[in-house]
């Protein structure tokens, strides 16, 4: 869901609104939300009073969207308060029956126009995740500019990368064109979601994609918030790897 992440519309509105298009969602799906669209990717004056546990009141109400839908849900990330007291931008995915299934803290924090890396502790581990509709390979945003750690999860089994981001529009361009790369270059989907509209200033990129293991684009938003859907065969991860045996050819790693 590309939401438009308006920080000028109070946060229980939109956190329900939000929660109401998850819930119009049937129960064969995953519905994937961008990165801290409810404290806001670029709103970071307001990132410790909005930081929240991995069972606070946001993690809750997405558990119950997600087992009242019946639907997988990858709820973009929070700004998580970890038990170590440091902030992360942490990204969560809950089953149909609601219960947490995965959490990633974003490994790449962002620091040239943000103030992520200042405030954003750095998250150490990757994460894959067994799903019905492959394994998830989970990162978030600026990650998609390090195509070794794609190669990682690839290395782990991920047959879908899914990326929320709060990508800014003047570098929509290297968003796009990034997605496509991970997805050639690992033969895998990838599910790339972003914000819309304006945050902090900012203007949002945009254009959620999803790509296929050939990199062709399924699917793509334009700069306006929506719901971008689209059907994926992950049948189609092994045929591509055996149709064209490329990562067979790796010397590296
Ligand atoms: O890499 C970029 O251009 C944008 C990254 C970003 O906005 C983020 O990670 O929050």
């Amino acid at each position: 869901m590309q939401l438009d992440v308006d920080l000028s519309v109070p946060k229980a509105d939109r956190l329900a609104e939000t929660l109401r298009l998850v819930r119009e969602r049937a129960d064969d799906h995953l519905v994937v939300l961008p990165e801290l669209w409810l404290p806001g990717g670029w709103d970071y004056a307001r990132w410790d009073e909005d930081a929240e546990t991995l069972d606070g009141p946001t993690a809750q109400a997405l558990a119950e969207a997600a087992r009242d839908a019946g639907v997988w849900l990858h709820g973009g990330s929070i700004v998580e308060r970890g038990d170590d007291g440091a902030h992360y931008n942490t990204s969560l995915v809950f089953g149909p029956d609601g219960a947490l299934r995965a959490t990633y803290r974003k490994i790449h924090r962002f620091g040239f126009d943000s103030g992520e890396a200042a405030l954003m502790g750095p998250g150490a581990d990757l994460v894959t995740l067994a799903t019905p509709f492959g394994t998830l390979g989970l990162a978030t945003c600026y990650d998609l500019r390090f195509p070794e750690m794609f190669r990682l999860l690839l290395d782990r089994g991920a047959e879908v990368l899914v990326v929320p981001a709060a990508w800014p529009a003047r570098r929509v361009e290297h968003w796009r064109l990034l997605a496509r790369a991970r997805a050639v270059e690992n033969q895998v989907f990838v599910l790339a979601c972003n914000t819309a509209g304006s945050q902090a200033g900012l203007a949002q990129g945009g254009h959620s994609v999803v790509v296929d293991p050939w990199g062709e684009i399924v699917a793509e938003a334009g700069p306006e918030g929506r719901v971008l859907t689209a059907e994926i065969d992950t049948a189609l991860v092994a045929k591509t790897r055996a149709d064209f045996p490329v990562l067979k050819d790796r010397r590296v790693g």
